[in-house]
């Protein structure tokens, strides 16, 4: 899997991707990731890349010219033209089911943007996918691109150790996690959960089933609407909301 990211500050990408999971894949070459500085392609002698807005209005937009030929010094070595994902607030919002159509992809380009946005003609003339990674105000694209990047590496084969991709499952059902503790036993006065250390798997199971669903339930009802539950999903839940009512 191949990252192009076309960005204006090319610097924040390796601080954060150059740590850990992400970073051991780099190493290993599972994953390659690019970046490619916009204001390398601006043909202004100040490598000016944002202009004032048409119709006037606050703020600055990024030129059209510096992103497109940033665009064109990837694509036009390639037979064939790789998915553009500009993150945007106007994009889909990104969820699982989009990360792992994402992580389908061979080649993805990340356009980031800056100031009040890009020049609609770009994404005219060479984005596929819009994608947003939440609703808030954020300063830039940036943030956004190497969230997509983490998310979508995570399920790339070979990314995650036998190890981490455990933990890749469990959360990939669409339910929160139980509660986790480990050592010591004792913590300022607060045990562990006796079922834990019985031993008894099948108790554990039963009680990790029964924490996720309710906290699902509690924490994130528009999650839980998207479940399917069997009937003994739906015993357990109930048997835990009896519980919190007594
Ligand atoms: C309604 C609401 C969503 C709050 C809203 C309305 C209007 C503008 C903005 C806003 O944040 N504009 C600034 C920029 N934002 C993002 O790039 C960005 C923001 C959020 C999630 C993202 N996922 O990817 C990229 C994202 C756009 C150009 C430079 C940064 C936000």
């Amino acid at each position: 899997m191949k990252f192009d990211v076309l960005t204006l500050f090319p610097e924040l990408f390796d601080a954060v991707l150059g740590e850990s999971i992400i970073g051991r894949a780099r190493q290993n070459n599972i994953i390659q990731i690019n970046t490619v500085n916009i204001r390398d392609f601006s043909l202004n002698k100040h490598r000016k890349v944002d202009d004032y807005p048409y119709g006037g209005g606050g703020g600055m937009v990024m030129m059209a010219q510096p992103i497109c030929d940033a665009y064109l010094s990837i694509a036009e070595k390639l037979s064939y033209k790789p998915r553009v994902v500009y993150l945007s607030p106007q994009g889909r919002v990104l969820n699982q089911e989009i990360v792992k159509e994402l992580s389908t992809e061979e080649h993805l380009i990340l356009l980031c943007g800056h100031y009040e946005g890009i020049d609609e003609r770009v994404i005219e003339e060479i984005v596929d996918d819009e994608i947003s990674i939440g609703d808030y105000v954020l300063t830039g694209g940036e943030l956004p691109a190497m969230v997509l990047i983490d998310s979508v590496s995570r399920l790339i084969p070979g990314v995650l150790s036998s190890e981490e991709s455990y933990s890749q499952e469990s959360h990939y059902e669409g339910l929160l996690e139980y509660p986790q503790y480990t050592r010591p036993y004792e913590f300022s006065e607060r045990k562990v959960p006796g079922v834990l250390m019985s031993g008894h798997h099948e108790n554990i199971n039963r009680w990790r089933r029964q924490q996720s669903l309710k906290r699902t339930y509690l924490k994130r009802p528009d999650m839980f609407e998207r479940l399917s539950l069997n009937e003994a999903d739906r015993k357990l839940l109930e048997e835990a909301l009896k519980e919190n009512e007594e």
